[in-house]
C-alpha cells in the first residue's frame, strides 16, 4: 500500500523538461506554452466528453508525462463547445461485466490520484457543463474559472439514483464546506455559474475564453518565486486526508462501487436515464 508520504516525496523527483509534447491519444490534446511550460490539456471525445475507460486512461497518461517532463503548470479543458464533461460514461455502468467495471473504476480511481495529488499547479478552465465525474474533474484542480454564464456544474449523482463516492464528498467538502455539500448532493443540485461562484465552488466567471487563461496566467504568477518542492509538499499536506482515505481503500471502495452499481434497481435507473437523455 502506498501511503501519502511515500507518494509525496516519489513525485517530487526533479526530472529535465521536455519542450515538445504528444498525447498519444486523440482523445486529449496537449499544448505546451515553450516560454512558461504550462500545458493546455483538452478533453475531445465526443459529443460530451463522457469519462470512459479510454479517455480516463487517456488522461492519466497525460498527467503522468507532463510530470515527467517537467511542464509547470497545467490547464485541464475541453475541445468541445459547450461541454466540459458530461460526467462518467454511463454506457460504461450500464450492463457492464464486473471485469469491465472493476477495469473502469479502477481507470477512475488512478487518474484522480494522479490529478488530485500532482505537484503541478492546476487551473480547470471550465468551458461547458459540469455534471457529476465534470464537477470531480475540476474539483481536484486548484483554481476554477468557469467561461460563460450559462453552464452548470455540480454533484447530481443523486439524481440519477447513485450516490457520489467518499473521495468525490470530500473532494467538494475541502472546497464548500460539510453544511453545502450535504445539502447539494443529497438533493443532486447542479449550481448555476452564479451560484457556484457565490458558494465558491469556483473560483472566477469570466465572459471569454482569453480571459479565463489570463486569469490562469495571473494563478500560475503567484508561484513564481515560490520554490516548487515547497509548493508541492505543501499542497500534497493540504490534500493529504483527502486522498488517504483513497489511497488507503481502493479496494474497499471499488468493491462499494461494484455492489452498489450492479444492483438490479440501480440498474433500472441508469437505463432509464440513458433513454432519457437520447429521446431529447
Ligand atoms: C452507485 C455507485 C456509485 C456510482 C458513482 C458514480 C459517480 C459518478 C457518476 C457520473 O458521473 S454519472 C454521469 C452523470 N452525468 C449527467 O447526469 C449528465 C448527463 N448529460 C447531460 O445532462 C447532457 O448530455 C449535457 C452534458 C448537459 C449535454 O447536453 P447536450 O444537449 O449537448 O447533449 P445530449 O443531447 O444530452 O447528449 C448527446 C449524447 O451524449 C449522450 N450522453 C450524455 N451524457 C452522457 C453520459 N454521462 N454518459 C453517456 N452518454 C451520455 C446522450 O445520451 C446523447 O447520446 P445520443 O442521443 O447522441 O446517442
Amino acid at each position: 500500500m502506498t501511503t501519502v508520504l511515500q507518494h509525496v516525496v516519489r513525485r517530487s523527483i526533479l526530472r529535465p523538461f521536455a519542450k515538445s509534447f504528444s498525447s498519444g491519444s486523440p482523445l486529449v490534446d496537449v499544448q505546451v506554452n515553450d516560454k512558461t511550460g504550462v500545458a493546455i490539456v483538452k478533453m475531445g471525445r465526443a459529443p460530451v466528453n463522457g469519462l470512459n475507460t479510454e479517455l480516463l486512461g487517456a488522461l492519466n497518461d497525460t498527467f503522468d508525462s507532463l510530470e515527467k517532463n517537467k511542464a509547470t503548470g497545467m490547464i485541464l479543458s475541453s475541445s468541445i463547445p459547450n461541454i466540459y464533461s458530461a460526467g462518467l460514461d454511463i454506457s460504461e455502468m450500464y450492463n457492464g461485466t464486473p471485469e469491465n467495471l472493476t477495469k473502469f473504476w479502477n481507470t477512475l480511481q488512478s487518474m484522480w490520484i494522479n490529478l488530485y495529488s500532482t505537484p503541478l499547479p492546476t487551473v480547470a478552465l471550465i468551458n461547458g457543463n459540469a455534471p457529476a465525474g465534470g464537477c470531480l474533474l475540476a474539483m481536484s484542480c486548484e483554481y476554477r474559472v468557469m467561461v460563460g454564464s450559462k453552464f452548470v456544474i455540480g454533484l447530481n449523482e443523486t439524481q440519477l439514483g447513485l450516490f457520489a463516492p467518499k473521495w468525490f464528498q470530500d473532494t467538494m467538502v475541502s472546497i464548500i464546506g460539510p453544511r453545502q455539500t450535504e445539502l447539494a448532493l443529497t438533493s443532486g443540485k447542479l449550481f448555476s455559474a452564479q451560484e457556484a461562484l457565490k458558494i465558491g465552488l469556483i473560483d472566477e466567471l469570466v465572459a471569454s475564453e482569453e480571459e479565463a487563461l489570463a486569469s490562469s496566467d495571473k494563478f500560475f504568477g503567484l508561484f513564481k518565486r515560490i520554490p516548487g518542492y515547497a509548493r508541492g509538499q505543501t499542497k500534497n499536506f493540504v490534500r493529504a486526508e483527502v486522498l488517504d482515505w483513497l489511497l488507503k481503500n481502493r479496494e474497499h471502495d471499488t468493491k462499494v462501487f461494484l455492489n452498489s452499481i450492479q444492483l438490479p434497481h440501480v440498474q433500472k435507473g441508469l437505463g432509464l436515464y440513458l433513454q432519457s437523455l437520447k429521446k431529447k
